[in-house]
């Protein structure tokens, strides 16, 4: 396997799973110059969901959240490149949909289904500790 100075976790949530955008997505990250260096497809446990999500454990957010995240398949990726945590941010856009930036995934593809930014196609970690941390989670 090729060493990479950094990976992070990438998830395509349920929503962009039904929307037929993970193709999409998958080819704006190797675009911008990312290996894809593992991947898996599953609906993810609650179990896990709430380990992913700990940080937001008792906002009033985290119970949807969780049970959205768990309603259907998400495909989950590793991926590898210089400075790929934030450069994945970047490229992901601002949590909420409606306000994040054109040419961003959640900018060209984010609708505003009244939903606030429950549904906003992707995650990916938020710092390199977080990235070792969610990658341990998701791919043991
Ligand atoms: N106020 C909210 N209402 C509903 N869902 C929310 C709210 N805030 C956050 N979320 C959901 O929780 C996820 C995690 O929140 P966080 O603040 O970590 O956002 P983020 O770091 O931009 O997004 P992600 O971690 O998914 O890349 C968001 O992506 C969104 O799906």
């Amino acid at each position: 396997m090729t060493h990479h100075p950094e990976e992070t976790l990438v998830l395509v949530k349920p929503d962009g799973v039904r929307r037929r955008l993970t193709g999409e997505i998958i080819a704006r990250i190797e675009r911008k110059g990312y290996e894809i260096v593992d991947l898996r497809m599953f609906t993810p446990s609650r179990d896990l969901l709430v380990k992913h999500y700990e940080e937001h454990e008792g906002k009033p957010f985290f119970e949807p959240l969780v049970e959205f995240m768990g309603s259907g398949p998400v495909v989950a990726l590793r991926v590898g490149g210089s400075r790929v945590v934030e450069g994945f941010r970047s490229l992901a856009g601002a949590t909420e949909p409606t306000t994040a930036a054109p040419g961003t995934i959640r900018g060209d593809f984010g609708r505003d289904w009244g939903e606030g930014v429950q549904k906003n196609l992707v995650h990916g970690s938020d710092s390199t500790l977080s990235a070792e941390r969610e990658l341990k989670l998701w791919f043991g």
